[in-house]
């Protein structure tokens, strides 16, 4: 399919507008926003940034302490999320994947790399803000995850940058506290499977489309069969660690593995967009195990 040629940008969108002139087949300025929010990949944004800031309440942090993480973590995500349907464009055009703000919805990709700016420029001061030296451990984890998008994602790599990104993120959070803690060894463990098992499960849905474009990252080597048991398989390991590895068991904890497990057998079952659902509830399940268990010094 021939890339559609993009729109005018939110800033000439918005002069456009206040002198009413309409420009026939782009979408206004508010289907410009909505395209944009779409574009930054909203749910695993949202997710991840609630789970971190989730994390932050457990590690014991005040409230600015937690709206530093929020904010620096959101930030982070921005960036990923928006750096990744940008430099993807010409493969998601050529792949037809018209749900795809840049390729369906005449978003320009001058406003993708503004906004992939902007929340890049904000994440450095707010990760250094909410962790002080260990805002560079967040920062990292950014570096680890636009690796993925310049290009490791189509590499038998794929998934070392989702294991470390997501291995970091904790570390962030715990190390950054004033007090510096260190942080517990299942913890970055425990995410960093969770986060190798969102991949394989993110992939599913893309697998025939990813082929046909020459995305050949680790998923898409394995096929859907091996993605799903992969998937399942990190989803699990890092569901046992969540729920053991916390100094105090307790028997609810182990309970919790119960719907853990369920949800992990529904990534063993499904190929479509439900199974990227199902790892995230899972994920919101450890990180749920891990905040009742606390992380922090008490
Ligand atoms: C803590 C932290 C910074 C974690 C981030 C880790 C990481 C590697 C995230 C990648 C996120 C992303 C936009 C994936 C889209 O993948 P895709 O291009 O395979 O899927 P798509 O084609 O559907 O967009």
């Amino acid at each position: 399919m021939p890339e559609r040629s993009p729109g005018p940008d939110i800033g000439a969108r918005l002069v456009l507008e206040v002198s009413g002139v309409d420009v026939p087949g782009w979408p206004g300025l508010r289907g410009q926003l909505a395209a944009l929010v779409r574009a930054c990949h909203p749910e695993p944004t949202v997710a991840v940034t609630v789970f971190a800031s989730a994390l932050a309440v457990a590690s014991g942090r005040t409230a600015g302490g937690v709206a530093a993480v929020a904010s620096a973590v959101l930030a982070g995500q921005l960036t990923v999320g928006w750096s990744n349907d940008l430099f993807d464009r010409h493969r998601d055009a050529a792949g037809e994947r018209t749900g795809k703000p840049l390729v369906g919805d005449g978003l320009a990709p001058r406003t993708v790399a503004v906004a992939t700016g902007a929340a890049l420029a904000a994440c450095v001061p707010l990760s250094v803000a909410a962790g002080g030296p260990a805002g560079a451990t967040h920062l990292v984890a950014v570096a680890s995850a636009w690796g993925y998008n310049l290009g490791l994602k189509a590499t038998p790599l794929s998934a070392g940058p989702y294991a470390v990104s997501f291995a970091l993120l904790p570390v962030f959070v715990v190390r950054g506290r004033p007090d510096r803690p260190a942080t517990p060894r299942w913890l970055p463990l425990a995410a960093g499977l969770l986060g190798a098992g969102a991949h394989f499960a993110n992939v599913l849905p893309d697998l025939e489309v990813d082929a046909r474009t020459g995305v050949r990252g680790l998923p898409q080597r394995l096929g859907a069969t091996g993605s799903r048991r992969s998937a399942a398989v990190l989803l699990a390991a890092g569901s046992v660690v969540a729920a053991l590895g916390p100094p105090r068991r307790s028997a609810w904890r182990l309970a919790a593995l119960a719907p853990a497990a369920a949800l992990t057998g529904c990534v063993l079952r499904r190929e479509d967009r439900s199974a990227f659902r199902a790892a995230m509830a899972v994920a919101a399940i450890d990180v749920a195990l891990v905040v009742t268990a606390g992380v922090g010094p008490r």
